[in-house]
C-alpha cells in the first residue's frame, strides 16, 4: 500500500499571511487525519516562512498516523529532530532561501556527512529518508550510508509528465528497482497532483509513501479539504 503523507506547509503559509491562527494548523492536522490522510509532512524552513518550530513541537502531540519532518539538516533541524522524535526525518540538501526543495542529495560526495546524519537521526528512533534525484548512482549511494528510504524528487517527473508521460516515468521505474532490490524503501514527492500521481503509482507500485502538500491544498481550495484528500487517495488504489 501506498501511504498518502500531506505536507501543511502551506495551510501555514497561509496562517502566517495575517499574523493569527487562521486557519489552524493543528485543527487542519487533526482534520486532515481524520480526512484519510496517513501520515502528516512538514518542512520547518530556516525562515519559518510557513511551518514554525513551535507549530512542530506542537503536531509531535497531535499526529496519530505517520509524521514525517523535513529539511537541511543543520542543528537547528537535528534539535527538533531530537525533541519531537518523528517517525521519519527527511533529508533535504536545500539553500535556507530556496523558494522549494530544487535537486535531491549528491550521496556520493556527502556520504560521510549523511552516514554520521543517519546514526545520529536513527538514535531518535526516526527512519532517515535521504531526497534524491532518480539517478541509479545516488540511489545507490543512499544504500550505502545506511539510510532506511530514498525519497524520489519528482517535480522533473511532474514537468515531464506534460510532454511525455512515458518518457518523464522511465527513470524513476529504475531507480526505485534499485532501491528495492537495495532492501531500502521508496518515498517520492514534490509537485505530485490530481493529473500525475495515478501514472506515477501504476508505474512503481511498491511505492511506500507519497508526500503531497502545495498542489492537494490549492485543488482543497476548489473541492474542499475532505472531498480533496479523499481524491488523492482514490489515485493510490
Ligand atoms: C522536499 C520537498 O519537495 C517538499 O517537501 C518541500 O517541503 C516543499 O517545500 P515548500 O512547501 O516550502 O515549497
Ligand atoms: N516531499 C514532498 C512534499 O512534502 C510536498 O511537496 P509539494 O507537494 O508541496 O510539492
Amino acid at each position: 500500500m501506498t501511504k498518502l503523507s500531506v505536507n501543511i506547509n502551506k495551510i501555514a503559509t497561509l496562517r502566517n499571511a495575517r499574523g493569527g491562527n487562521n486557519p489552524d494548523v493543528i485543527k487542519t492536522t487533526i482534520d486532515c487525519e481524520r480526512f484519510g490522510a496517513q501520515g502528516i509532512t512538514v518542512h520547518p524552513r530556516p525562515d519559518e516562512r510557513h511551518i514554525r518550530y513551535s507549530d512542530v513541537v506542537q503536531l509531535k502531540g497531535v499526529v496519530t498516523t505517520e509524521f514525517n519532518i523535513e529539511g537541511y539538516p543543520d542543528q537547528r533541524y537535528l534539535k527538533i529532530i531530537a525533541e519531537a522524535k518523528p517517525d521519519q526525518a527527511t533529508l533535504v540538501p536545500d539553500a535556507p532561501d530556496a523558494i522549494t526543495s530544487n535537486a535531491g542529495w549528491d550521496t556520493i560526495k556527502n556520504a560521510s556527512l549523511l552516514r554520521d546524519l543517519c546514526q545520529e537521526i536513527k538514535s531518535h528512533g526516526a527512519r532517515v529518508s535521504i531526497f534524491v534525484d532518480p539517478s541509479p548512482r545516488m540511489v545507490e549511494g543512499a544504500i550505502a550510508i545506511g539510510a532506511d528510504r530514498i525519497e524520489l524528487y519528482t517535480e522533473p517527473y511532474a514537468s515531464e509528465f506534460l510532454v511525455s508521460k512515458e518518457v518523464a516515468v522511465k527513470p524513476y521505474i529504475e531507480s526505485a528497482r534499485i532501491a528495492k532490490e537495495g532492501g531500502i524503501g521508496i518515498n517520492a514527492g514534490h509537485d505530485l497532483d490530481l493529473h500525475n500521481l495515478k501514472f506515477l503509482k501504476q508505474n512503481i507500485p511498491y511505492l511506500d509513501e507519497v508526500s503531497i502538500g502545495h498542489a492537494l491544498i490549492c485543488d482543497a481550495l476548489y473541492f474542499g479539504l475532505e472531498n480533496t484528500i479523499q481524491l488523492y487517495l482514490k489515485q493510490l488504489k
